[in-house]
């Protein structure tokens, strides 16, 4: 491809040299550069891109994508300027591919809670509706069937327009794709056609990256700010940043909500370990999901799915038939203790609220609900204290432990959460700083159909620790403990 059609959207300062020569590659890591790459500066969070750009041209990129153009030129080489790299990044990876994303259906997810749920649960019912799907997630990346590992929730635009390029080519009609607030600020959603966009909810998270709640609810409004007038935008009626988010859009605006009269609206008829049963506008529905938070993640792709043209009677049929996403409220009751584990994704002050809320309102008095939950280290230490105060005043037993420290030391980090724990609740309470062992001691003080939670990493496979990855499933270690105390 050359050069000037990869260009085409991308907003120019000046050019240096020639846009008509051809392209291999567009790279925005000098370590991957190849002959003929076009390299795009990033300035990212923690180094500047544009030091790299003499090591770039010396491994055989041909053009620099910059903001700054550098002092020592050299000839040949194409010098590019624009205001934003990183959204001429995403303008530029899209064409490169050929803007696969108009070619299908693009839906994506915004919100702090529920975006893997949601963008699982479409995926399988467009499916099970007759449809080759795609999905892009937290947990995995499916190109109809086929699954690639995910590293990020909304990856950089160039593996985004990569994965929208095999979609097409597979014939994928529907993609859902989870649009993290990171993404949308550092422009890796850019140039994306979207047919819709959904939004969850708003509450604490990432403030050690957005510095302001204020300031991260207006990232996730840029979704819809740019979102174009053939698409839908469908908000949660019910948080009090659902119509903000849709304040400037040029979409059409569409509703879901339990507690506001709006276009779609789930109501809870019941709700118990087995699952919910809700009436959808007029019509009842048993789902295999629980809680309240799972109502709302119904509601949102019931209407997402009526939104995109499906009979809504069908929808219901479907969606009645879908089980849970994994590592989100996932459990199992012991045969003989009928002791219950959950492993939940919960790793955010409202989600571990609302999933140990769910918990309550279903057991009885007798099942003693023991919580065991841990924060991750490099990432919003103000969540901390938070969660320590949920954890405790709302289960009988809590074990603080590590989630995935990452460079912290795990101890200051429990010290954190600690902190947050009212007075009154402190003898509830224990720690124990390697989680394995935290949940065998959870594991050992259960008695016959006690409840045991245990959030925080939900589907993840590692414990990360001073930067290594160790292999880590809560769901194996809780079920084969709980095997080998014959519980
Ligand atoms: C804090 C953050 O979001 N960082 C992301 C960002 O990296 P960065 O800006 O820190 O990059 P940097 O290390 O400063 O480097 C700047 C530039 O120099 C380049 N470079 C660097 C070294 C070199 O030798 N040569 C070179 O060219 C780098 O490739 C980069 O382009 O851009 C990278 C490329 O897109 C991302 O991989 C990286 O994600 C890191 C790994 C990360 O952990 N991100 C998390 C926080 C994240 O994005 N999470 C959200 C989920 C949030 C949610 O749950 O809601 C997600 O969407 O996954
Ligand atoms: N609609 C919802 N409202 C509030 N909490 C929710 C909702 N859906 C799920 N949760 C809770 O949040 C946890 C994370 O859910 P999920 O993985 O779907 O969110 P996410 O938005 O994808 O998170 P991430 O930011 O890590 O990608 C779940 O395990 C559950 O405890
Ligand atoms: N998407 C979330 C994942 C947190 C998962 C938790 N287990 C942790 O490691 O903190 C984030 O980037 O904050
Ligand atoms: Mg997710």
């Amino acid at each position: 491809m050359l050069l000037k059609e990869i260009l085409y959207k991308v907003n120019i300062e000046s050019v240096v040299g020639s846009t008509d020569k051809k392209v291999q590659s567009i790279v925005f890591d000098s370590r991957k550069v190849e002959l003929n790459s076009v390299f795009v500066a990033i300035t990212g969070v923690a180094i500047d891109g544009h030091k790299f750009i003499k090591n770039a041209i010396e491994l055989g990129a041909t053009a620099v994508v910059v903001e700054k153009l550098p002092e020592d030129q050299i000839e040949n080489v194409t010098y590019i300027q624009v205001p934003s790299t990183k959204k001429a990044l995403a303008f530029m990876a899209a064409n490169f591919y050929g803007n696969p994303s108009k070619d299908l259906k693009l839906v994506g997810i915004t919100g702090t809670n529920g975006k893997t749920t949601c963008t699982s649960l479409l995926y399988r019912l467009f499916k099970s509706c007759g449809f080759k799907s795609g999905l892009i997630s937290t947990v995995h990346i499916l190109v109809d069937t086929t699954e690639y590992k995910a590293t990020h929730t909304t990856p950089d635009p160039l593996t985004i327009n990569h994965y929208l390029a095999e979609m097409r080519d597979a014939g994928v009609d529907y993609c859902f794709m989870e649009v993290s607030s990171h993404g949308i600020h550092q422009e890796r959603t850019t140039g994306l056609h979207f047919a819709g966009g959904i939004f969850t909810n708003l509450s604490h998270d990432h403030l050690d990256y957005h510095k302001t709640f204020a300031e991260y609810r207006d990232v996730k409004k840029r979704f819809f700010d740019e979102l174009p007038a053939s698409a839908f935008a469908l908000t949660n009626k019910d948080d009090k940043n659902g119509d903000v988010m849709l304040q400037n859009t040029k979409a059409v605006k569409r509703g879901y909500a339990l507690k506001s009269f709006t276009d779609y609206r789930a109501h809870i008829i019941e709700n118990q370990f087995g699952g919910l049963l809700l009436k959808i506008n007029d019509q009842e529905v048993w789902c295999k999901m629980i809680g309240q938070f799972n109502a709302y993640n119904i509601a949102a792709i019931y209407g997402c799915a009526v939104e995109l043209g499906l009979e809504p009677i069908e929808v219901l049929e479907k969606i009645s038939q879908l089980e849970g996403v994994s590592g989100r409220f996932q459990y199992f009751t012991t045969a003989e203790d009928k002791i219950t584990a959950i492993v939940d994704y919960a790793h955010t002050p409202d989600a571990l609220k609302n999933v140990i809320e769910t918990i309550n309102a279903i057991r009885t008095k007798n099942e003693t609900l023991i919580t065991v939950v841990g924060c991750g280290g490099d990432r919003d230490a103000t969540k901390r204290p938070k969660m320590g105060m949920i954890a405790a005043s709302l289960s009988d037993k809590v074990i603080f432990t590590s989630d995935n420290p990452r460079t912290e030391d795990p101890q200051a980090i429990l010290d954190d959460i600690e902190a947050g724990v009212e007075p009154q609740d402190f003898k509830k309470t224990v720690t124990v700083v390697d989680r394995k062992q935290a949940i065998k001691t959870a594991a050992v003080m259960a008695q016959p159909n006690d409840i045991i939670l245990i959030a925080g990493k939900g589907h993840e496979t590692y414990q990360e620790i001073n930067g290594v990855r160790n292999d880590f499933d809560d769901r194996e270690i809780i079920a084969s403990l709980l095997n080998k105390l014959n519980k």
